[in-house]
């Protein structure tokens, strides 16, 4: 094969590669060129202050983004995963496509789901966990998967108990409490929603200003939880300043407000828009974990955020439907289950035909 590169779903191995093919080069990538160092930091929230729930909801208002410290996942459970994910990522190509992720499936390893809305590939490989990881793992190491599904059923569960705090401090700063939540349990836990783990690798690129990691997305969630390594890349796009890169802190995890929350909130916390840049000498990971409510859940703005002067701005819509809006729309999918402004007799400020009302 020419230049010894792996060829697979048209992308190529990543980590063979001295330069930069034409495929992977995005011209624009600079057009937006992240803020100076000196723009205001993403705000760092110690959970264990007593004004946390004040300061969460300050965040998702004027951030969508946040980072937490003192969130009661154990720095070993963090480590332990990096480093499963650096052992998936090291295996020869040939392996990981043992585990590839159907081209009509979710689950696997494979380049970015949103590749196909854009011209130029993206410097990344991927690999989601839905439910159990074992028969992909018994795929990549059939003699030694066990350990691998131990560190994702763990991280998993530490994930859950934190998306539990975290929401009640994101719902409670908006004035909710658990009644107002259908799928909280009688003790106030979220009902077991089926959680997404995204697994992501950026390799060290030759041409870094010329690459996109993943390009500039919102999640279809409620909340993610986003664990990066000591290698900076997330960049958090916030309107007036520009692409602001959140810095990698030992410990601290990332929170993105996602797009239910935004239908959730009526707009009043704005899902943030995304995405990671690459580096030319150092190998960046990070692990996703993406959680919106249970399947048979239609999310829609809470009623104790709107009334007559504030309507419902969304209409009703279940996780797995968004999702395939999504997967068809791509940043399309919340302006379309935006309820139209005429029915509702107020504008909508996304519609630039509306007519003024009233
Ligand atoms: C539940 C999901 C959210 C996601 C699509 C998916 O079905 C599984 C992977 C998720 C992910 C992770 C990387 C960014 C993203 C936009 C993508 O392409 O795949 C998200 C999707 C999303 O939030 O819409
Ligand atoms: O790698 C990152 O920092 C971002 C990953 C991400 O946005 C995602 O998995 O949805
Ligand atoms: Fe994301």
């Amino acid at each position: 094969m020419s230049m010894k590169l792996l060829k697979y779903e048209n992308h190529l191995d990543l980590n063979s590669m001295k330069e930069l093919p034409d495929s992977y080069a995005w011209s624009s990538v600079d057009d937006d060129s992240p803020t100076s160092c000196s723009s205001e930091p993403v705000p760092v929230i110690n959970l264990e202050d007593p004004n946390a729930m004040m300061q969460v909801g300050h965040a998702c208002k004027t951030w969508g983004v946040f980072q937490v410290m003192n969130h009661g996942v154990p720095m070993m459970v963090l480590d332990e995963m990096e480093a499963s994910g650096r052992k998936l990522f090291s295996l020869p190509i040939q392996q990981k496509l043992q585990a590839a992720r159907p081209v009509d499936g979710v689950s696997g390893y494979g380049v970015a789901r949103i590749s196909s809305f854009f011209p130029k590939l993206m410097w990344s490989e991927g690999f989601t966990i839905i439910g159990s990881p074992y028969e992909h793992a018994q795929k990549l190491w059939p003699h030694g998967y066990t350990h691998f599904c131990e560190v994702i059923e763990e991280y998993k569960k530490e994930m859950n108990t934190l998306v539990n705090k975290l929401m009640w401090l994101i719902l409670g700063s908006l004035g909710i409490t658990k009644g107002d939540i259908k799928w909280a349990g009688p003790t106030g836990e979220l009902k077991e929603a089926c959680p997404v783990l995204q697994l992501n690798s950026y390799p060290a690129c030759p041409d870094p200003d010329r690459a996109m990691g993943l390009a500039a997305h919102t999640d279809s969630t409620l909340l993610t939880i986003l664990h990066q390594n000591n290698t900076s890349g997330l960049q958090v796009q916030r309107e007036g300043t520009g692409w602001v890169t959140v810095p990698p802190i030992r410990g601290a995890l990332v929170v993105n407000v996602g797009d239910l929350l935004h239908i959730l909130s009526n707009g009043l916390y704005s899902s943030v828009l995304h995405r990671a840049m690459v580096n030319r000498t150092q190998h960046r990971l990070s692990v996703a974990y993406l959680y919106g409510p249970p399947s048979n859940v239609r999310i829609s703005p809470l009623s104790k955020l709107t009334d007559s002067c504030h309507p419902p701005l969304y209409r009703p819509v279940t996780w797995s439907e968004y999702l395939g809006t999504k997967a068809i729309h791509f940043n399309k999918a919340l302006s379309l289950v935006r309820l139209c402004a005429r029915r509702n007799g107020f504008v909508d400020v996304n519609d630039h035909n509306s007519v003024l009302v009233g």
